[in-house]
This record gives structure tokens, C-alpha cells and sequence, in this order.
């Protein structure tokens, strides 16, 4: 059995937790507040500008050309998603709360992984901001009570459309192909990485449900 496909039940209980919270549910139902999107958008976009660099550096670090091609690709990506967040709502919203607490949790993890633990153990903690994003979309797009015209339907067609998906299957491959042969101590720590990532992934929902502020 792969990497991942033994790695994914383990987090079963963060991603229940994720698709039941009342963030996925307003997204679902059109009727999360646009205030609480916005707030949300506007991290996402402080998250994106350093998980970029994130990426690039397991790009960097890859020794396989296509390897790093992905990984660098994927950085692009990440470019062209926070210029067109800023282009279609955040330049009109103009909202200029400071980085929350949990998105500079987040971003300084994955930072701290990359530059710190092994290349393989850096996959794997990048790796739920592929695979949950993508199952989130999916999961949002398999409803089908949801209204007519919902107000985040470009959002959810983001995350749950063919092209991240396949972005999502390659980054799964390349992870377990290093998980192969990694020994039993880097397994561990792969393991430790990819379920904290997910922990941080609900977190992230959650924080920008509550507008999460810097309390002093
Ligand atoms: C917090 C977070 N995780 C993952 C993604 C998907 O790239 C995103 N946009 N934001």
C-alpha cells in the first residue's frame, strides 16, 4: 500500500471536522456573511504569498528535474491565484487587518519544515494544502441542495475542478515516492508533518470564521 493511501484514514476525524464546521457550511449554502469571506480572502492571500515560497523551495530542493519542474510549477500556480484574489475581490474590499495568529502559525510550520527537516518530510507537510483543498471542493461540489447562484461558486470551482486535481494526484505520487525509501524514523516524521498540516488546515477555517485577531 502507498504512502498515502495508508497516511489519509488517519486524518478521517480532522477532515469530518472540516466539512462539518459552519465555514464549509455557509460556503455550501451561500450563507456564510461576506464580511467573514472577506476576512478569510484576505488571509488566504497573506497565506498564499508565503506558502509560494514555500513551494519554490521544495523546488529548489528536488534533485529530479520533474520533480522540481512540479513543485516550481505549483509556486506559479500559487502566483496566479493571489493575483486574481487581488484583482476580483481584494482591491475593491480593501481590507487591511494584519496577518492572524493562525496564518502566521501556518505559513512559519511550513516555513520551519522546509527549512529544517528533510525534503521528504517537507512534502509531506505541504501536502494537505493539496489533498483537503481538493476534497473540500469536491465535497462542496457533490452537494446538491446548494442555492441557484451561489455567491462563492468561483471559489468552490477552484478547488474542486480537473486542473487541481490533477495538480493534487502528482503531488501525492512524488510524496510517495520518496516515502519508498524512507527509513522507518523520516516515516514517522512524515507522518507527524502531514497530520499537524491537517490540524492547521481546520484551524485555518476556523480562525477566519472568528476573524481571529491578535487578542493583545
Ligand atoms: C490555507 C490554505 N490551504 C491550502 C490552500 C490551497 O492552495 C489555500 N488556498 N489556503
Amino acid at each position: 500500500m502507498d504512502w498515502y493511501t495508508q497516511i489519509r484514514p488517519k486524518i478521517q476525524p480532522i477532515f469530518d471536522q472540516i466539512i462539518a464546521h459552519p465555514f464549509i457550511e455557509g460556503l455550501l449554502s451561500g450563507e456564510l456573511p461576506m464580511e467573514v469571506f472577506y476576512f478569510y480572502l484576505h488571509q488566504d492571500s497573506l497565506y498564499l504569498s508565503e506558502y509560494r515560497r514555500t513551494l519554490a523551495t521544495i523546488g529548489s530542493q528536488c534533485t529530479d528535474m520533474e520533480e522540481s519542474q512540479f513543485y516550481l510549477e505549483a509556486a506559479n500556480g500559487v502566483i496566479l491565484v493571489e493575483k486574481a484574489l487581488h484583482t476580483t475581490y481584494l482591491e475593491k474590499a480593501r481590507i487591511e487587518s494584519p496577518i492572524s495568529p493562525t496564518c502566521e502559525l501556518y505559513t512559519s510550520y511550513l516555513s520551519k519544515m522546509v527549512h529544517t527537516q528533510s525534503l521528504a518530510v517537507g512534502m509531506a507537510a505541504v501536502l494537505p494544502c493539496f489533498t483537503i483543498y481538493k476534497e473540500v471542493g469536491d465535497y462542496i461540489l457533490a452537494q446538491k441542495d446548494g442555492p441557484e447562484n451561489n455567491p462563492f461558486q468561483d471559489w468552490i470551482n477552484t478547488y474542486g475542478g480537473e486542473a487541481f486535481a490533477e495538480s493534487v494526484a502528482q503531488a501525492v505520487r512524488i510524496t510517495n515516492t520518496h516515502a519508498q525509501t524512507a527509513p522507518e524514523a523520516e516515516l514517522a516524521q512524515m507522518e507527524a508533518a502531514f497530520i499537524k498540516a491537517s490540524q492547521l488546515e481546520w484551524l485555518f477555517w476556523d480562525s477566519a470564521y472568528r476573524q481571529e485577531k491578535w487578542p493583545v
